[in-house]
């Protein structure tokens, strides 16, 4: 199966992470954490730079891995380093999504998460405060 290699950013702020709707294609309406594909030559960091800037015109500071999500789709075996980010500098602008929230811990399960997300999710519900 065709493999895909993605990099996500957890955004977090006093004790809330940020959540994004897809704006377009096959998920349309699923919830996801803003990030896309690594290009070739790029390191994870990189990636999640770019990815960021483009999809909500921010900076970020990217610190530790969180997980690495394998899952397989359909389609595509999906291999997705999640790392827990801060904002560093911008507003946010939704440049290809619908809308974002900002989830705690009470009602990260609020959303429709993408498949591949619901795992990570409840991990990462017992890591917030
Ligand atoms: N960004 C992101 N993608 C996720 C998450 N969960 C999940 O299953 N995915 C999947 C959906 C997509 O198949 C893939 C991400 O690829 P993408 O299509 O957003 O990547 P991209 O920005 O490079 O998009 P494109 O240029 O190919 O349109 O990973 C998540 O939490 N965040």
């Amino acid at each position: 199966m065709r493999k895909i290699n993605v990099v996500a950013a957890i955004l977090q702020k006093d004790g809330q992470v940020l959540s994004a709707q897809r704006g377009y294609g096959e998920f349309e309406g699923n919830w996801e954490f803003p990030g896309g594909k690594i290009e070739i030559g790029e390191t994870p960091q990189e990636a999640l730079h770019r990815e960021i800037k483009e999809e909500l015109g921010i900076e970020i500071q990217v610190n530790d891995l969180f997980d690495t999500v394998e899952y397989d789709y359909l389609e595509f075996h999906l291999i997705m380093q999640c790392y827990l980010c801060k904002i560093t500098e911008g507003n946010i602008m939704l440049n290809e999504h619908k809308v974002i929230k900002w989830l705690g811990r009470e009602n990260i399960d609020s959303v429709e998460w993408l498949p591949a997300d619901i795992k990570l999710v409840e991990r990462l519900k017992n890591s917030l405060l």
